[in-house]
Parts: C-alpha cells; sequence; structure tokens
C-alpha cells in the first residue's frame, strides 16, 4: 500500500510485467511499419514514460513529436479537453502513431483524432499502455493496447493523482 496526498493506493500491475509488455507491443510496431517511417505523436503529460521505454525498443527510422492536452482534474475526468501545448508538425501524408498512456471516456483521444484526420494523413494508429472498457463513452479502436482494466483510478507510469505519482515504476490502484 502507498498513500499519495490523501489516498491510498495499492499495486496493480507490476514494473516488469509492464515492460514485458511494452516489449511485445515495440515487435508488433516494428514488424507492422518495417519499411516505413512513422510519426510518433506522444501525448503530454502522462505518456512520458511509456513512449520512451517504447520507442527505445522500435529499430525503425521515425520521428517523434509531442502534443500536450489535459482533461482530468484530480481522480474525475472534466468532460472538456483543453489543448496546452499544440501540433506543429505537418502531418499530411504520414503514417501516425499517437503514443497515450491511458484511454479511459475516450474524450481526449476522439478530439485528437478528430484534429489529426483534419490534415490528412495516411493512417492514423493508436498506442495506449492502458484501457477502461468499461469507461468508454464514445468508440475508439486502440491498435497496440498493453492493459485493459477497470474502471477504477489508477497513478504511476506516467499517471498522476494532482501532479504526483508519476515517476513510480509500477501501477497502482485507488485502494
Ligand atoms: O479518455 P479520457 O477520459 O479523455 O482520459 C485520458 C486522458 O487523461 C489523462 O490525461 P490528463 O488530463 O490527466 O492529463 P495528463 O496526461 O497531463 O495527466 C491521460 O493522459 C489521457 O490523455
Ligand atoms: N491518473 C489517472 N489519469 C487518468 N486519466 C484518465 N483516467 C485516468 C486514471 O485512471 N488515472
Amino acid at each position: 500500500m502507498i498513500n499519495i496526498l490523501d489516498k491510498k493506493f495499492v499495486p496493480l500491475i507490476s514494473r516488469e510485467v509492464i515492460e514485458n509488455r511494452i516489449a511485445a507491443i515495440a515487435s508488433e510496431i516494428t514488424n507492422d511499419y518495417e519499411g516505413r517511417c512513422p510519426l510518433f505523436i506522444v501525448v503530454l503529460n502522462g505518456a512520458f514514460l511509456f513512449a520512451s521505454e517504447l520507442v527505445k525498443r522500435i529499430p525503425l527510422s521515425c520521428e517523434i513529436t509531442f502534443i500536450k492536452l489535459a482533461s482530468y482534474s484530480k481522480t474525475q475526468s472534466t468532460g472538456s479537453v483543453r489543448e496546452i501545448i499544440g501540433l506543429n508538425d505537418d502531418i499530411s501524408g504520414r503514417e501516425i502513431i499517437i503514443i497515450e498512456d491511458i484511454v479511459d471516456t475516450g474524450l481526449t483521444m476522439a478530439q485528437l483524432i478528430r484534429q489529426i484526420n483534419d490534415h490528412a494523413p495516411a493512417s492514423v494508429a493508436i498506442a495506449s499502455l492502458l484501457h477502461k472498457p468499461e469507461a468508454l463513452q464514445t468508440p475508439i479502436y486502440i491498435r497496440y493496447t498493453g492493459f485493459n482494466i477497470e474502471n477504477k483510478f489508477v497513478v504511476g507510469y506516467g499517471l498522476d493523482y494532482d501532479g504526483i505519482g508519476r515517476n513510480l515504476d509500477a501501477i497502482y490502484v485507488l485502494a
């Protein structure tokens, strides 16, 4: 059990299990994109750790860029997605792979996909470390999923509770 601010969390997914799964996703992406040069779009803040562990295992020629979106306040979705840092890259004709830490309600991803599709990419795929299928409010197809989890608030491996806990090397769930 760990304490973060006023809440208690218990272990859900260990570092070893996470890293083995990331290695498997990296192999899949490497096979699927052989001979192509994908552009990874990393959704900050939460996806920074997943992204760094993933891309270092993908020996393809590729580019990596960042966008910063926010929709969560403490343990709840606010229902609206704010863009804090936008996309400056030319994505038309590119093979896009979005790297996300979690797809929960799906509102963040739905907005980002709409925004990307407005710029005529060649293809768009999503890689998300976590997914809460029961929480989804809009259909989202996730090509590469790390783990499907229950609809409970989680922290660690990039994910925070009120700004704290992103540096934990495993995933914890609210007790
Ligand atoms: O599917 P949704 O319900 O839209 O939730 C998913 C989003 O929530 C988290 O971001 P958050 O707003 O917490 O910002 P952060 O990544 O900076 O922590 C996460 O990184 C996703 O981007
Ligand atoms: N930290 C954290 N951020 C989220 N964003 C969407 N769902 C979650 C969650 O369960 N935990």
